[in-house]
């Protein structure tokens, strides 16, 4: 797994396993996470990217049975450990799931959600927050003149959009999106592939997705999974190109199983 050393790391993991209750789902997985970048996770249904994914903001949290063991390195800290506050972590690795997911309020309310939890009040503030997360997720043109409607009335791009918003406004440093554009149409996924490309000036970025298409499009380092263990992780370009191993090969092939 040595991965070009050129690039900063941002996340280290080390040794990490994990645990649904009894059964043994991530298998002392180690990588490198390197900031400024976008890293996709693929491999069949099952091997455990979406419980990666979820490992890296504590999602498990909400279930006691669910058990960590290793080390997420991030900031100087293991955000594994129990004194981790998972508020805060949340706000600096952030998350976008498969479907869209906007609250039942405005457009503007969305989007200001997470920074009035931070406390902030002032209306100025809130405001040039709220448009800047919406530039950045390249939605502004389209809502400016309806920011007080409800999100409900979005469509399912612009909803995605949105949703990309809201976990910006709080300026994380890390975005994880769980297969972000399957709920949606070619047009509609090829802007959120447009935007993920664009947002890794900001934040560092790691993209579960099942279509191989958009790993090569959307990725410069690529991690192949399969039945919890970490079996390959390199530029997209050897990946899909020159992989190492056999298994990563069929899978990219799809000669798999
Ligand atoms: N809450 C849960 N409790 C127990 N087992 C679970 C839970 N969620 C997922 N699993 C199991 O963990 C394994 C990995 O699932 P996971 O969803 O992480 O895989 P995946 O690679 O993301 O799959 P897909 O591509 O189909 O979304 C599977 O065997 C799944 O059945």
């Amino acid at each position: 797994m040595e991965i070009q050393k050129m690039s900063e790391t941002i996340i280290s993991v080390r040794n990490l396993n994990f645990y649904y209750g009894n059964v043994h789902i991530l298998k002392n997985i180690n990588m490198e996470i390197k900031k400024n970048k976008v890293t996709a996770l693929i491999g069949p249904s099952g091997c455990g990217k979406t419980t990666y994914l979820r490992c890296f903001n504590r999602m498990h949290d909400l279930y006691s049975a669910n058990r960590y063991e290793g080390e997420i390195l991030f900031g100087g800290r293991n955000i594994l450990s129990k004194e981790i506050d998972t508020i805060e972590l949340r706000s600096k690795i952030g998350m976008v799931f498969q479907k869209p997911t906007p609250f039942p309020m405005s457009i503007f309310d969305n989007v200001a959600y997470g920074l009035k939890l931070k406390g902030i009040k002032n209306k100025n503030e809130l405001q040039d927050r709220v448009e800047k997360a919406l530039k950045d997720a390249a939605l502004w043109d389209e809502v400016k003149d309806r920011l007080n409607s409800t999100a409900s009335g979005m469509s399912g791009g612009q909803q995605q959009r949105l949703c990309i918003a809201r976990a910006l406004a709080v300026e994380p440093e890390v975005l994880l999106f769980d297969e972000p554009t399957s709920a949606l149409d070619p047009i509609a996924t090829s802007r959120i592939e447009e935007l993920v490309h664009s947002l890794k000036e900001m934040v560092t970025i790691m993209i579960v997705t099942h279509n191989m298409q958009q790993a090569a499009r959307v990725s410069d380092y690529t991690a192949f999974m399969y039945m919890g263990e970490l079996i390959e992780y390199d530029e997209t370009s050897v990946i899909f190109t020159n992989p190492r191993e056999k298994m990563t090969e069929d899978y990219i092939t799809g000669r798999f199983g």
